[in-house]
């Protein structure tokens, strides 16, 4: 790739998307850039489109006008089941919820993703292999040895959380997208997880976006943009 959009990890233009299901919540977004190996954090209230954006930004959802460029591809272009194979294969994503299989076994979670992106299994195989890989995550993250067998539904709040950043981080996927992740951990356990996130984010260059209300977390980031100043929003009643 060659040119400006090349440094980007993402590139927004004259972006607009709106809900209609529930309450017509609709924003745009006329321009948004994040470079590569950024750590960035936008902040925003609760219902301000936090979660819509990460969704969109990694196509979960499509926009319904405007450009939208990840790692240089436009994903705005791409099919819904293209979308999903770009997303595996070039995003982690840390849910706020977390999202584990609750009867799977830990080892099994954090592997999950390889089954659907082959340049991060290719990747973890050349680091070990990729049970080597999922353990060594899951060590650098803090974990006990004994973990990996465990179903996901029998570990604490924080283990879980940690498992899931594991399995964000497996075959070193170029961007990690984590909502909220801190928001059920006291202030030193959020202090001690961030901390060994972005261990792991600086080994692999990744670039990290994190949505979250608290601004606690600003002084941990490399650049922190506050959701309004980006978004137009409206809601049904107020449209746009
Ligand atoms: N699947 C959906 N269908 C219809 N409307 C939705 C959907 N998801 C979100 N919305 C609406 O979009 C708006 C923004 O929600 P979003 O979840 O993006 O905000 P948020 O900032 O992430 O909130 P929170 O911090 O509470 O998670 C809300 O008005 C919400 O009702």
């Amino acid at each position: 790739m060659i040119g400006e959009a090349a440094t980007d990890a993402v590139r927004l233009r004259g972006v607009e998307y709106k809900w209609t299901a529930r309450d017509e919540f609709s924003f745009s977004i006329d321009q948004f850039e994040v470079a590569r190996g950024e750590r960035l954090l936008l902040l925003g209230a609760s219902g301000s489109g936090k979660s819509t954006l990460l969704g969109l930004l990694t196509g979960l959802v499509s926009p319904h006008s405007g450009s939208l460029e990840v790692l240089g591809t436009r994903l705005d272009r791409l099919s819904g089941g293209a979308r999903d194979q770009f997303r595996a294969e070039h995003f982690g994503i840390i849910f706020q919820m977390f999202n584990l299989l609750p009867y799977g076994a830990v080892i099994d979670n954090v592997m999950l993703p390889l089954s659907f992106a082959p340049e991060r299994r290719a990747r973890a195989t050349a680091a070990g292999g990729t049970q080597s890989e999922a353990w060594r995550l899951l060590s650098a993250l803090g974990l006990p040895a004994d973990i990996g067998q465990k179903k996901a539904a029998a570990l604490s709040v924080g283990q879980q959380q940690r498992v899931a950043t594991a399995r964000a981080l497996i075959g070193s996927p170029e961007i990690v997208v984590a909502d909220e992740p801190t928001s059920a951990l006291d202030e030193d356990r959020q202090q001690d997880f961030l901390e060994l996130l972005f261990g792991q984010i600086e080994a692999t260059q990744a670039t990290l976006i994190m949505v979250s209300h608290d601004r606690r977390l600003a002084q941990h980031f490399t650049r922190v943009i506050q959701l309004d100043d980006i978004l137009t929003t409206s809601k049904s009643g107020a449209r746009a």
